[in-house]
Parts: C-alpha cells; sequence; structure tokens
C-alpha cells in the first residue's frame, strides 16, 4: 500500500489532487500547483477522478513495465497520479459492476492525447488476464495504432505526429476480463491535405515512408521515385524530410503491422497502388489548347496510374479533362478550361485517399471482430482533435471546434450537472456552481433550418449560383442577431478591425474563433464530378471499386453534404458515450516550441480556463461526501 506518508518527498510537491487545494477557487493557487508539479517532472494531477496532465516533451521513465505492475490493482488515490491509474480504474469498475465505459482524452494539438491513448491501450493490453488465442487480438489491437497513424497523421507546425482524423476506439472484454475485440470509428479525414500543405508541414506519413523504406521492387512496381522532391503534392510544405522522425523504420513497423492484421499481398498491392497513383495524380500537368480547353500531353503519369487502378489510359484522360452534364434525356461531355481540370484532378486525389482511409479502418476492423458471441464490456477511448485557432481557421476548423462543443455539451450533462443532481438527491450540503452551458452555441451550429449548418447546406444544393459570400449574406440575415455570431457588417467599429469581409466570427465556449468563409460551400458539398465517380466505379483495382458504390451515380439522390455527415456521425458518438461511465483526462501543452521543461502561464491559463478544469473543481470540492472521503483519507 503507497499512502500519501510513503510518498517521496518530490512526489508531494503541491497537492496530487487539485481538490486538496486550501483556495480551490483561486485560479493562481490551481496554476501555482500545476506548475510547481510540472517543474518537478510530476506531469499528473487529479481533479478527483479527472487526470490532468501536462506535455513533458522528455522521456520520464513513466511507462515502464515496472509502473504497469505497480498500478495493477491498486486504489487509484493511493499511488501518485498516473494514466495507469485511471485506466486500472476503469478497467476494475467494468469487471466488477460489468459496465460499459469510455476515457475521454482532450486538449489541443500537441498537448498529448494520442501518446495518451496509445499508453492505455498498451497498459490494457498488457496488464490484463489473457489467454493464448486471445493474443492476437490484443496484438491487432497495438498495431492498429502504427498503421492509422501512418495514414492519418501527418507533420504539422504544432505537432510533428499530429492526428489529421478523430478517432474512438472501443476495446471489448470478455466475461473473464479478457481483451477480446476492438472497433475503431473514425471522424473526418484531412483530405485536403492529400494536395495542400502549409509551410513547414508535411503530407500523410505513409506518402514519405513508402518512398524511404518501400522495398526496391514495390517501389519500382509502382512507378515512383525515391526522392519526395518528384512530387508536387509532397513538397509545398517544403520540409520532406523532418528530424524526429524515421519513416524508414516507421515503414517497417507499418508493413510488420499489415501481416498481424491479415493483410493478403494483394490487399498491399491494391492499397499501395492507390497511394502511388495520388502521387502521379499530382504530377499531372495541363495544358491549354487553341479552345482554352485542359489537355494532358505528358501521359507518363497517365500510364502509370492507369495500370495501378486498372482504367484505360484513354477513359481515364476523358475524364480528367472532361465533365459530364446531363441536357434533357441526354448526356453530354464538356471540355474542362485548366482551373477547372486542376480542380477535378485534385478532388480525385482527395476522394480516392479519403475513401481508402475509411476502407483501412474497417479492414481492421474486420481482423479485431470478435467472433464469439458473449456478452462483453466495453472500454471506448475517444482521442478526437482538440479545439483550434489557427492564424486561418477554415470549414475544418469550423468542425473540430463544433465537435468540441458537442463533447463539452456532454461533459456538462454527464458531469457538471449529473454530479450537482447527485448532491442534491442525496440531500449533500453544497453551493450550487456557475458555470457556462454552452447549449446555445450547439444550436447555434446545428438547429434545424436556423442553424450554421443546415444554411450552409441550403446554399450548398439551392440553385443559382451560390458563393461563399451568399452563403454570408445568408448567415447574417439569419443568425445576425445572435450574441455567438458576428461578422464585419455586424461588429462594432473596434472588433471590426480584426474581421474581413469573407469572415465570421464565432465565440465559442473556449474563445472566439475567426473563420474564413472562402472554400467553405466548395468543402461542403465534396463534389466528385460524375464522370471520375463512373470510372473509378470501374476500376480493376478492388479496394478502390469498394469505395465506390453505383448508388451515388443516381442523380436524383443528392448526397449527403460533408457537415451534415459530421453532424450525424457526432450524434451516434453521443449516444454511444452517454450510455457509459465517464472518465476524463485533459491534456495540457505547456509551451508552443516541443520544447521540455518550458511551462508558458498565458498558454496555459488559457487551457485551463476552456476545458473547464475550474468548473469541474469546484463542483468537486462542493461534494461534501467526496471532501470527507478525503479527509478520512488524510487523517489516516
Ligand atoms: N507523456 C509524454 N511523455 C513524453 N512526451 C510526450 C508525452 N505526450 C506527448 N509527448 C510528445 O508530444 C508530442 C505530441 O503528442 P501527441 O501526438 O500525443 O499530441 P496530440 O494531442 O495527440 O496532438 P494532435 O491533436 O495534433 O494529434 C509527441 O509526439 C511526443 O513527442
Amino acid at each position: 500500500m503507497h499512502m500519501e506518508g510513503s510518498l517521496s518527498a518530490r512526489e508531494k510537491v503541491g497537492v496530487q489532487d487539485f481538490v486538496l487545494l486550501d483556495s480551490h477557487t483561486s485560479e493562481p493557487a490551481f496554476m501555482d500547483n500545476l506548475r510547481k508539479r510540472f517543474q518537478e517532472n510530476l506531469i499528473y494531477t487529479y481533479i478527483g477522478t479527472m487526470l490532468v496532465s501536462v506535455n513533458p516533451y522528455k522521456d520520464l521513465e513513466l511507462y515502464t513495465q515496472k509502473q504497469m505492475e505497480l498500478y495493477q490493482g491498486v486504489n487509484f488515490i493511493e499511488l501518485p497520479p498516473h494514466i495507469y491509474a485511471v485506466a486500472d480504474n476503469a478497467y476494475r469498475v467494468m469487471c466488477s459492476e460489468r459496465n460499459n465505459h469510455f476515457i475521454l482524452i482532450s486538449g489541443e494539438s500537441g498537448s498529448g492525447k494520442t501518446e495518451t491513448s496509445k499508453k492505455i491501450l498498451q497498459y490494457l493490453a498488457v496488464t490484463c488476464t489473457t489467454t493464448e488465442k486471445l493474443q492476437i487480438i490484443r496484438d491487432r489491437l497495438l498495431l492498429s495504432n502504427p498503421v492509422l497513424e501512418a495514414f492519418g497523421n501527418a507533420k504539422t507546425l504544432r505537432n510533428d505526429n499530429s492526428s489529421r482524423f478523430g478517432k474512438y476506439m472501443d476495446v471489448q472484454f470478455d466475461y473473464k476480463g479478457a481483451p477480446a475485440g476492438g472497433h475503431i470509428l473514425s471522424y473526418l479525414i484531412e483530405k485536403s491535405r492529400v494536395v495542400h500543405q502549409n509551410h513547414g508541414e508535411r503530407n500523410f506519413h505513409i506518402f514519405y515512408q513508402l518512398l524511404e523504406g518501400g522495398e526496391d521492387h514495390l517501389v519500382r512496381w509502382l512507378g515512383l521515385d525515391r526522392n519526395p522532391q518528384t512530387y508536387s503534392y509532397l513538397i509545398q510544405g517544403e520540409c520532406a524530410k523532418v528530424s524526429s522522425i524515421c519513416d524508414k523504420s516507421n515503414w517497417k513497423l507499418v508493413r510488420r503491422a499489415f501481416t498481424i492484421i491479415e493483410f493478403t499481398e494483394a490487399d498491399i498491392e491494391h492499397l499501395f497502388g492507390i497511394v502511388a497513383s495520388v502521387l502521379h495524380l499530382g504530377n499531372i500537368k495541363y495544358e491549354e489548347d487553341t479552345h482554352g480547353h485542359a489537355i494532358i500531353k505528358n501521359g507518363t503519369q497517365m500510364q502509370w496510374i492507369s495500370k495501378l487502378l486498372g482504367i484505360p489510359v484513354s477513359i481515364l484522360q476523358e475524364a480528367l479533362t472532361h465533365k459530364k452534364i446531363e441536357a434533357r434525356s441526354e448526356e453530354v461531355l464538356s471540355p474542362l478550361n485548366l482551373e477547372l481540370a486542376y480542380y477535378a484532378r485534385d478532388a480525385l486525389a482527395k476522394a480516392i485517399y479519403g475513401r481508402s482511409f475509411n476502407w483501412l479502418v474497417n479492414k481492421i476492423n474486420g481482423s479485431l471482430a470478435n467472433k464469439e458471441p458473449p456478452k462483453k464490456t466495453v472500454i471506448g477511448l475517444l482521442d478526437i482533435y482538440g479545439f483550434e485557432v489557427f492564424e486561418t481557421n477554415s470549414f475544418e476548423q469550423f468542425c473540430i471546434n463544433y465537435c468540441n462543443e458537442k463533447l463539452q455539451q456532454l461533459f456538462i450533462s454527464m458531469t457538471l450537472k449529473a454530479e450537482q443532481e447527485e448532491y442534491e438527491t442525496e440531500g449533500i450540503e453544497w453551493e450550487p456552481v456557475q458555470y457556462f452551458d454552452n447549449k446555445i452555441i450547439c444550436e447555434l451550429i446545428e438547429e434545424k433550418h436556423r442553424g450554421i449548418i443546415d444554411i450552409m447546406n441550403e446554399e450548398c444544393l439551392r440553385p443559382g449560383e451560390a458563393t461563399d459570400l451568399s452563403f454570408l449574406a445568408k448567415l447574417e440575415e439569419k443568425v445576425g442577431d445572435h450574441p455567438h455570431f458576428l461578422t464585419r457588417k455586424l461588429a462594432d467599429p473596434l472588433a471590426r478591425k480584426s474581421i474581413d469581409w469573407v469572415d465570421f466570427k464565432l465565440i465559442h465556449y473556449a474563445g472566439e474563433v475567426t473563420y474564413c468563409a472562402v472554400g467553405f460551400l466548395e468543402k461542403n458539398n465534396d463534389l466528385l464530378f460524375r464522370n471520375l465517380k463512373e470510372v473509378v466505379l470501374k476500376s480493376k483495382n478492388y479496394i478502390l471499386r469498394d469505395c465506390f458504390h453505383s448508388s451515388e451515380l443516381d442523380s436524383r439522390r443528392r448526397p449527403e453534404t460533408v457537415t451534415t455527415q459530421f453532424k450525424n456521425s457526432l450524434t451516434s458518438l453521443i449516444e454511444i458515450l452517454l450510455s457509459k461511465e465517464p472518465t476524463y483526462i485533459r491534456c495540457i501543452k505547456p509551451n508552443n516550441y516541443k520544447e521540455p521543461g518550458k511551462f508558458e502561464d498565458v498558454l496555459v491559463r488559457h487551457q485551463v480556463k476552456y476545458l473547464g478544469l475550474m468548473e469541474h473543481l469546484r463542483v468537486r470540492r462542493a461534494g461534501f461526501a467526496y471532501r470527507r472521503k478525503y479527509e478520512i483519507f488524510l487523517e489516516r
């Protein structure tokens, strides 16, 4: 038993649970405790059962086998705070009460969410009892990560290994508590990165891994050159090589993972056929003929794409330079100008990559599926993009921040509200804690007919010339009087300066974000010309064929917009989470330079505020029963 008394002096720095702070309503006291502990390499602190983690940006040897053993089966208040304690607690409650749990890991980009979720998965896989038969599931659960990271992560300015998709993973346990299966749900992969990267950023890791580490015969078969500088989709960020990333060894890991996840050689050939085709597509250069129509002169790339996707060159060439238009009862092929041809090319690259990513997730799910029928319990791990505020915020940030608003709602209803209601029913003495309920912002975004998503969808689907500016005007007309919405026209003279004519500003629960409306309609529509869809449906590459359905060609059915799909997937995610017991881990980024030991007060204070840590602490402290438990604990 490791009681507080047996903790080393270093481990006692500050308080290991903010609930024990004398001045629990004081933000400076909160910050002091967090900073003091961080400076002693104590990166974890509790607020009751919630864990606050500050990214150390250095290896603290916290995740050894010995540490895993230490935390196994021990009450989490008896040892220094740790993610293993949180994971162990969820696991033990799940086993004893036979109920389902989720662990929600949130925080901004680079705060350590993915590392945390990987460490938890490792802990569960390694420490839970298992049988020989189930070992393979354990390995697959662990090895699904490097594959998903290769295809779904990229170097950004904030994080060298940034997840560009949201992930929810259910780990299923059998009645003996052994990990028996899993299921992954992925959310909104950032497809725009396939064709464009900002300065200092890279495309998805897999492209560089393949070029650097791919076996000679594979690279040759794919018609690729090992130098990333050859590919226009890989060089826009001007940082194809990153010192912290070893693409070659990561490739080896991915290759091994493919074997464990039961990919056949044919799967690999077809999957990398698509990955390589994306690179070849990016190198297609159009020229203009005398009529101003786009033509493709150099056919080398076309030859390779044709071979890899199993589509005849002539058909591919026609589809990349023409658009099919339905005129009354007949279909007419209309030539594209240069701009539209590049648009079509990029749309195809994004579509085939994005859909292959979804195929990959399904394939992994197939190998993680538990084929045995007995009733299982689950621990869900949610590692989802944190609130994002960049210099320029686009459609992607709008979706990500909307997701964070929804998760904050979930936190309010499952925790802030629920705990106070519990105090009330149990007749516990407490003072109600005031917190901001962000329901009003969720409604601004998602309300039927009147919310931003539906207004955007209406603009996308209506006949006539809809533009990002007409969308902005519609927003002003319909939600202009909302207290959390602002445009340049609506702002007072002082606020006006920071908002451009093409911008709108949302006052999120976590702070203000100015979104540039340019590209919103296009990204929401996510249009792939009909004839390009027809062409990929004829592909001999079976992964590609699997990714597209002939029903998409039914012109009477409007495809769902990206925001509608995203909204629906979030609604079902919330439903999944609501039926489980919550545990929260809040990750904090101490500085913007990935530097160990540097704790920047302003940056951290902002995160403490929007992660709702002070409110949570107050609710926790308000519970007399909870306080009493600690008093007894301290008296011992
Ligand atoms: N517990 C830790 N110990 C040491 N280093 C860490 C830890 N957690 C994170 N890091 C470092 O910080 C980097 C960023 O962490 P991570 O990728 O988990 O962030 P994230 O919150 O998932 O970011 P994103 O939202 O961009 O995916 C890691 O690559 C690693 O270098």
